[in-house]
């Protein structure tokens, strides 16, 4: 599908959908231009039009009156206060300030080189802030964007490695790996290792492995990358059903998918360009 294809099949949905036609109109000259600003397809930056129209037009709908009350926050299993991150001279991340609790999903945005990837490494701990204070739990999963995965392992010696850092018996690993692939409409094949998968498929299994050992906290960068529409539905029901766990999630989006649902949303500017 073309970028065109994408703009016309995403406003042809918004409409169906009973969006205002000239906040349809505004809507998809906005995501044109935030495409062709970040030099990508749009499918790659807001998933299936499908699917990204129909989250769109619900975020749009007024909340209902009979709207659930707030629900009880558990324990902080995330702090960042005055995080700062330079490379070198150049500053990527400013005095960025978050508390997620248990039972809680943030969502960060903002455009390409805005700092979303170099965020996450500073929650995961697998870089350190220039300043600032990051408070988190012990319990962490983190799908990152890239390098999530072995190419030359299989999935299930994926959920085996994985399940051994967490101190999980193999047995386990799998059969865990094995119902969360399914939560995802994915049923891993023996014997396939991962660089034969999709690229989508991979990310399934690097998101898989993010959550295998029901971490209190759940990093993921950008993971719906290479989904189609079901998937990339059957992730968000994931999310949301981790966060009704009692875990903490921190999603890397450039969607504002489920924006009624979304306890915080982080939108990162840039530092460089403020
Ligand atoms: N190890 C590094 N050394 C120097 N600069 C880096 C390093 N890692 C990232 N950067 C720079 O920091 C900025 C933020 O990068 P980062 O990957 O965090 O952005 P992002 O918001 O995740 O981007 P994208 O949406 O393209 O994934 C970019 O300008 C990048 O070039």
């Amino acid at each position: 599908m073309t970028g065109d294809e994408w703009h016309g099949s995403f406003i042809r949905i918004l409409l169906d959908q009973g969006v205002d036609p000239i906040e349809a109109q505004r809507i998809s000259e906005d995501s044109r231009a935030e495409a062709i600003a970040a030099r990508r397809h749009p499918a790659q930056l807001f998933g299936p039009a499908a699917a990204y129209a129909t989250a769109v037009a619900r975020a749009a709908r007024p909340a209902p009156l009979n709207a659930p009350l707030a629900r009880a926050k558990g324990p902080v299993v995330l702090r960042l206060t005055g995080v700062t991150k330079r490379y070198r001279r150049r500053e990527v991340l400013r005095g960025v300030d978050l508390t997620l609790h248990a039972g809680e999903v943030a969502a960060v945005t903002g455009a390409n080189g805005a700092g979303k990837s170099t965020l996450l490494d500073i929650c995961a701990g697998t870089i350190k802030a220039t300043s600032g204070v990051v408070e988190r739990t012990a319990r962490i999963g983190y799908a990152p964007q890239q390098h999530g995965v072995a190419p030359y392992l299989t999935a299930e010696e994926h959920f085996r490695l994985f399940g051994a850092v967490h101190r999980m018996g193999a047995r386990k690993a799998v059969a865990t790996g094995a119902h969360l692939a399914a939560g995802l409409g994915w049923r891993p094949r023996a014997g396939v290792v991962a660089s034969q998968l999709s690229g989508g498929t991979q990310q399934k299994l690097n998101v898989v492995l993010g959550e295998l050992s029901r971490p209190d906290l759940i990093l993921l960068d950008e993971p719906y990358q290479g989904f189609d529409q079901d998937s990339y539905l059957d992730l968000w029901a994931q999310v949301y059903a981790w966060r009704d766990a009692g875990a903490g999630v921190l999603v890397v989006t450039h969607l504002l998918h489920d924006l009624d649902k979304v306890d915080h949303l982080l939108e990162l500017q840039g530092a460089e360009d403020r």
